[in-house]
């Protein structure tokens, strides 16, 4: 345990001093020490003081460890490794969360079957058990059980939970029926740049919903006499806005239509949930939906969640920039297939099984391969739109693919403020990538990767393409505090062990 305690923080110290770019004899010299004693603390066979750590700290101007219970985690990559076998696809979060707030609509037990078990999931069940919803993990922790109580205890929310999620925004559907005024904290998420709730208030104010932000906080009045007169435009094709209007629509004892809603995957997912809880709900899968609310809605229920197109766009991605042949299992093919499309232009090699219904009896899933290919830049922009158009989180999976391309991409990310100023983060693993606007970004291919140490950056997605070109990369990488991708994969480095990647985990000591 002491020799594993030892190496353990070799390691780190090693890793810190080759992110500074020292060999051994540099940090030697500036410790006043020989070449020797630091390759021997490196290798964990040398008794360090934690004076020594500090001063190492302060050579490498690098917090070496940091004291304390369960910090932040990190992994350490081992790159150039080819993935081979096939990997199943989780179910995803945007679905579970939109489908644990709808629950608040049911005072009957609700079954959710292979929910990820996510960090995402994790804050808001922390927020739903906080205000007395009985929540628990059966059936060797796939699923979950979850039971609202009589009155739920909105005093005593967990609002450090709440915070760290922007999904909590989907309470404000399912509470407007439950209380006439309630305080919500300020919603969170990736840190994505500045994303609007105006759409939400002006969508939920068709049922009474009025809301004042004070200091964090949204406060909630509801005014009984209002209900939807015409059907509800939604000022933006946002995924969930669809899901608060339906929610709120769930139980509006009444038929709401609501107008330029999203299609998305999360939101046909929660239309067939509020079908099992016995609400019509016209149109899925269009952007005009018709819902028929229920004022009281007790249903025992058992739903199974689909599987994540972001997720299979990720695995299809760690597949190119490894140059590997890999199947992927259980792939929500629907809402694929414009990425795919773009894909074959591009030159991919692959190969699709023929459709299988997802658990839900309505999703089509297919299995993947993909094979190594050599691909070209495509001729226009990889770009996003609202379903169906090419989904806006699997616009920084291009980046990675874009740079094991031939030749030049033009990756346009209209939506998000900062999402593609991240993809520059590529530069430092080898890639060219360069920023055009803070929408915009001009990638060279082909790369040859390079290992590096660095931050994961605070937006899922692009911190998941850094994780793959660290798996493309010949040598260690080490990527630090990958919270941010454990909000959205589950198990994400021990399942792609599993295909043959070397990544190991590890937090501060
Ligand atoms: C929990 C969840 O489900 N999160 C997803 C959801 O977030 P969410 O529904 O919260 O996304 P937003 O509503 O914030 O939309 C994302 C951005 O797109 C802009 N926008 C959206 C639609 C539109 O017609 N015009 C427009 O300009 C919004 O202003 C915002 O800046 O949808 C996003 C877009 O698919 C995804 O990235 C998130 O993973
Ligand atoms: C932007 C994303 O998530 P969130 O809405 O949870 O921030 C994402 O899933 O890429």
């Amino acid at each position: 345990m002491a020799d594993d305690y030892l190496v353990r923080i070799g390691r780190l110290i090693r890793d810190a001093r080759q992110h500074r770019g020292w060999t051994q004899t540099q940090l030697a010299e500036a410790l006043g020490t020989s070449q020797s004693a630091v390759n021997r603390i490196e290798r964990g066979n040398q008794n360090i003081s934690l004076e020594m750590i500090a001063r190492i700290g302060e050579a490498l101007d690098s917090e070496i460890v940091s004291l304390g219970y369960a910090g932040p985690m990190h992994l350490r990559v081992v790159g150039g490794r080819r993935l081979s076998g096939s990997i199943d696809v989780k179910t995803s979060k945007n679905a579970c969360v939109a489908l644990l707030c709808a629950t608040l609509l049911n005072a009957g037990r609700t079954t959710l079957r292979r929910v990820a078990r996510i960090e995402e999931v994790y804050r808001i069940l922390e927020v739903l058990g906080s205000i007395g919803v009985r929540t628990r993990w059966i059936n060797d922790g796939n699923d979950l059980e979850i039971i609202p109580p009589a009155e739920l205890d909105l005093d005593s929310m967990d609002t450090e939970a709440a915070r760290r999620t922007r999904s909590v925004i989907m309470f404000l559907g399912p509470l407007l029926h439950r209380m006439d005024h309630f305080k919500l904290p300020y919603a969170g998420g990736c840190d994505l740049g500045t994303r609007t709730v105006t759409p939400h208030m002006t969508a939920l104010r068709h049922f009474g919903l009025e809301i004042t932000a004070t200091d964090g906080t949204y406060l909630a009045e509801v005014d009984r006499s209002v209900a939807p007169k015409r059907a509800i435009v939604l000022t933006e094709r946002g995924d969930t806005v669809t899901e608060n209007a339906l929610l709120a629509a769930a139980r509006h004892d009444g038929v709401t239509v609501i107008r330029n809603a999203s299609s998305n995957y999360m939101v046909q997912d929660l239309c067939f949930f509020l079908e099992e809880l016995g609400v019509r709900v016209d149109g899925i899968g269009t952007t005009t939906l018709t819902v028929h609310g229920a004022a009281h809605i007790e249903r025992d229920v058992d739903f199974a969640p689909s599987e994540d197109p972001v997720e299979a766009m990720s695995l299809l991605a760690a597949a190119v920039v490894t140059e590997s042949e890999l199947t992927i299992r259980r792939v929500p093919v629907e809402f694929l297939e414009i990425e795919l499309a773009v894909l074959e232009e591009m030159g991919l090699d692959h190969e699709r099984s023929t459709e299988y219904a997802a658990d839900n009896g309505r999703t089509r899933l297919i299995d993947l391969t993909v094979r190594p290919s050599k691909l070209q830049a495509p001729l226009d922009k990889i770009h996003p739109m609202p379903f169906p158009g090419l989904n806006i989180d699997n616009v920084p999976f291009f980046a990675a693919i874009a740079a094991s391309a031939q030749g030049q991409t033009l990756i346009h990310d209209w939506v998000y403020d900062n999402r593609a100023i991240y993809l520059t983060d590529l530069n430092r693993l080898g890639a060219q990538v360069k920023l055009l606007d803070p929408h915009r970004v001009l990638i060279d291919g082909t790369t040859r990767w390079r290992s590096a140490e660095m931050m994961c950056p605070p937006a899922l997605r692009p911190a998941v393409v850094i994780l793959l070109a660290m798996m493309a990369a010949e040598g260690t990488s080490v990527l630090r505090n990958v919270y941010v991708i454990n909000r959205g994969y589950e198990d994400l480095a021990e399942r792609l062990n599993s295909i043959g990647a070397q990544i190991e985990i590890f937090r501060d000591i």
